[in-house]
């Protein structure tokens, strides 16, 4: 099957990519035309684990990106996945959406009578696909509603397991304006073995929503559960472990600590409340979520300063800037808010990850960037643990070289038990 994939960031390069794997003629349009070179070099333009093999494998045959629209027409389907970031008002900036349809209709009324489906894989507020998206192609395509389906097939792949959650969904959720759409986009997921749930566009656009609100709301729970037995002495994890027992709550999402960071967690809730007081709605929980989110990292600073006192002078390393492990990601990583706090109270900051620092340089171009987690802890008044990353749970003699063993766990990765360490 041919299949335009509009946007070759995190969901498009990996969904193209896949794609390919599975036996489809793949074309990316990406704006930006050095992710185009790499691309077309077999080079990932981001950390995705298993990418640059799929790249190495399908760039140049089945796999081929560019910038310009030309000839999607001679494809099936067109594939949406470009950015929704927040407006000021936490609404999602659907102009991204918007110009990726009108250029689509633009190039698809040049092929009359060939029947193209046009997919929104981004994800969007319930209403955009039949409302903005399909209303943007058909003015351009002028109205002809033969020879175009539309459909919205959410994304729920994790980063840093992006390829492999690609491969191996839970469920696959089609929406689709009719039956024959739906078909269509059905069959890009043939060769996988997916569940495959059909639905209208709304559902599927609230379906996705909804499952993310729902992971943060789990987090959220988690942190203000951690932040209760914290003050009782009580270990949360030990709580939440006999909690996830239940097979009506699942183990999973049940992580106490720094709280959830990320480009689509805090923006999607973010989102659903903005839409929810649109629409009359007083989101009293999902606010709540948010409110939880953001005063964690800061918790943690405030423990970290009881236990060593003024941070004023003090070096603190905080092992950790990804906002999570496996990818060198830092939207709404927790250690963003950490850091700016401890420079507020004045502490030198010594920061490590194993692939982020050069993205958090960015942000903190005059913090101190260690390359080991062990030159980061030398000589270290504290430490603060932001991200899960697996080596920091093999992490052991490197805390002697700390001038202080004061260490806060933000993720529960490090393999030390409460007497050495002060852990979430
Ligand atoms: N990052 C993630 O793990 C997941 C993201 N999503 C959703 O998928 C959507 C995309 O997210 P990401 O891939 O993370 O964003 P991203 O920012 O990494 O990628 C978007 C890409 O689209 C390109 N682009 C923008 N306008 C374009 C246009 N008119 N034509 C062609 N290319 C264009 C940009 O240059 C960029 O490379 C968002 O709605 C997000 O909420 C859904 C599931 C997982
Ligand atoms: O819409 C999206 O973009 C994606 O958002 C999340 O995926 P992602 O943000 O990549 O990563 P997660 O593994 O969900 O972690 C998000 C944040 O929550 C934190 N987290 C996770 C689990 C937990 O128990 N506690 C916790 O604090 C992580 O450290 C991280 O900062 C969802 O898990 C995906 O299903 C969804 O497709």
């Amino acid at each position: 099957m041919k299949i335009t994939v509009i946007g070759g960031g995190y969901v498009g390069l990996v969904s193209a990519a896949c794609f390919a794997e599975l036996g489809n003629h793949v074309t990316v349009i990406e704006i930006d035309s050095k992710k185009v070179d790499m691309i077309n070099a077999g080079v990932p333009p981001i950390y995705e684990k298993g990418l640059e093999e799929l790249l190495k494998k399908h760039s140049g045959k089945n796999l081929v990106a560019k910038s310009d629209y030309n000839d999607i027409s001679l494809s099936d389907i067109s594939v949406i996945c470009v950015g929704t970031p927040p407006l000021k008002d936490g609404s999602a900036n659907l102009s991204y959406i918007k110009s990726a349809a009108g250029s689509i209709g633009g190039e698809i009324k040049k092929n009359p009578g060939h029947y193209h489906v046009v997919a929104v894989k981004s994800t969007v507020p319930p209403g955009t696909t039949e409302n903005i998206v399909a209303k943007a192609v058909l003015e351009k395509t002028g109205g002809n509603q033969e020879d175009v389906g539309f459909v919205m097939n959410p994304e729920f792949l994790r980063e840093g397991l992006a390829v492999e959650d690609f491969m191996n969904p839970d469920r696959v959720v089609i929406g689709s304006s009719d039956e024959k759409a739906g078909d269509v986009a059905e069959k890009m997921y043939e060769n996988l073995c997916a569940r495959i749930l059909r639905t209208g566009l709304s559902a599927a656009e609230m379906i996705k929503y909804t499952s993310n609100a729902f992971l943060a709301t789990k987090i959220s729970f988690s942190n203000e559960i951690g932040n209760i037995c914290k003050k009782l002495g009580i270990d949360v994890y030990e709580v939440m472990g006999g909690v996830g027992m239940d097979k009506r709550i699942s183990p999973m999402f049940l992580n106490a600590g720094a709280g959830f960071g990320g480009s689509c967690f805090p923006k999607d809730v973010m989102a659903l409340v903005s839409l929810a007081e649109k629409i009359g709605e007083k989101p009293v929980l999902l606010k709540s979520v948010l409110d939880v989110n953001e005063t964690q990292p800061l918790k943690m600073v405030e423990i970290l300063e009881k236990q060593t006192g003024s941070l004023k002078g003090k070096k603190i390393a905080v092992l950790g800037l990804a906002f999570k492990d496996n990818t060198d990601d830092i939207r709404e990583s927790r250690s963003i808010p950490v850091i700016k706090e401890l420079i507020l109270r004045g502490a030198l900051v010594s920061a490590y990850d194993p692939l982020a620092s050069s993205e958090m340089r960015k942000i903190y171009p005059a913090i101190n960037y260690s390359n080991t987690a062990g030159d980061a802890l030398t000589d270290a008044d504290g430490c603060l643990v932001m991200t899960e990353w697996p080596e920091f749970s093999r992490l052991s003699s490197e805390f002697d070289l700390m001038k202080d063993r004061v260490i806060i766990e933000g993720r529960r990765i490090l393999d030390i038990t409460d007497s050495e360490g002060i852990c979430w």
